[in-house]
């Protein structure tokens, strides 16, 4: 996949926010998140035939800003639908099995915490791995242990040219320091769901992100 797709990553269920998540995922767009994925789940999330609603509604509009839109867990919604992608971690279903059933131009994610996780991920045919929790998450129920920027160095340093994304507690002035130590691009929920100005949030992650060369192993 192209790496700069990761640049700004916004990932959103209904209960990341207190307002209609349409609006914010549109002033996101408008403010040049670069990939969205759909994450329906934790309290108060969406269920069936609203659920279902909720990402064809996201999907189409997306599409509209051509930003590839990807599903988080959930392959059976994901083909239903006809998204671009799956993002799976180490307790959803083996990449490896629902490729299976995917068509083979998706993009897929696996998450990744510690460098073992990072080379099956890519041993299995992951387009790109979303490591973390970089820093604290109020954000995720059962995330793991942070693993700092230089957890994020470690797994840079194993993965060969696979692209990376940062994930968790991540904000705009952790942006430089996580770009500098490998990432291609910063994954975000609460960071632009949870503001007043989306769209202004989300330029501002797209011009730090730009401030820094996308990670290749044959950059100097
Ligand atoms: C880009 C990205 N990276 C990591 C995750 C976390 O996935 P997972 O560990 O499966 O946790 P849940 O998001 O399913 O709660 C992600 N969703 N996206
Ligand atoms: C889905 C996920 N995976 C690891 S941390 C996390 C939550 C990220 O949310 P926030 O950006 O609000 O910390
Ligand atoms: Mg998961």
């Amino acid at each position: 996949m192209n790496r700069e797709l990761l640049q700004v990553y916004f990932i959103m269920g209904s209960n990341n926010t207190n307002r209609d998540p349409l609006a914010v995922l549109e002033e996101a767009l408008q403010g040049g998140i670069t990939i969205f994925q759909f994450r329906e789940k934790g309290a108060g999330a969406l269920i069936g035939e609203e659920k279902r609603t909720l990402a064809s509604k996201m999907k189409e509009l997306c599409h509209r800003y051509n930003v590839p839109f990807i599903v988080n867990d959930e392959v059976d919604l994901a083909i239903e639908i006809e998204a671009d992608g799956i993002h799976v971690g180490q307790d959803d279903e083996p990449l490896i099995q629902l490729k299976q059933r995917c068509p083979d131009n998706w993009i897929f994610g696996v998450s990744a915490t510690n460098e073992k996780e990072a080379r099956q991920a890519i041993k299995d045919g992951a387009d790109y791995i979303g490591v973390g929790p970089i820093y604290g998450t109020a954000t995720k129920e059962d995330a793991k242990q942070p693993i700092g920027v230089e957890g994020l160095a470690g797994i840079r340093a194993i993965a060969g040219d696979i692209p990376i994304v940062a994930i968790g507690g991540i904000k705009l002035g952790h942006v430089l320091r996580l770009r500098k130590a490998g990432a291609d691009g910063v994954s975000v929920i609460s960071a632009i769901s949870q503001v007043e100005k989306p769209r202004q949030t989300a330029e501002l992650f797209k011009k730090y992100n730009q401030y820094i060369p996308s990670y290749s192993i044959n950059a100097e």
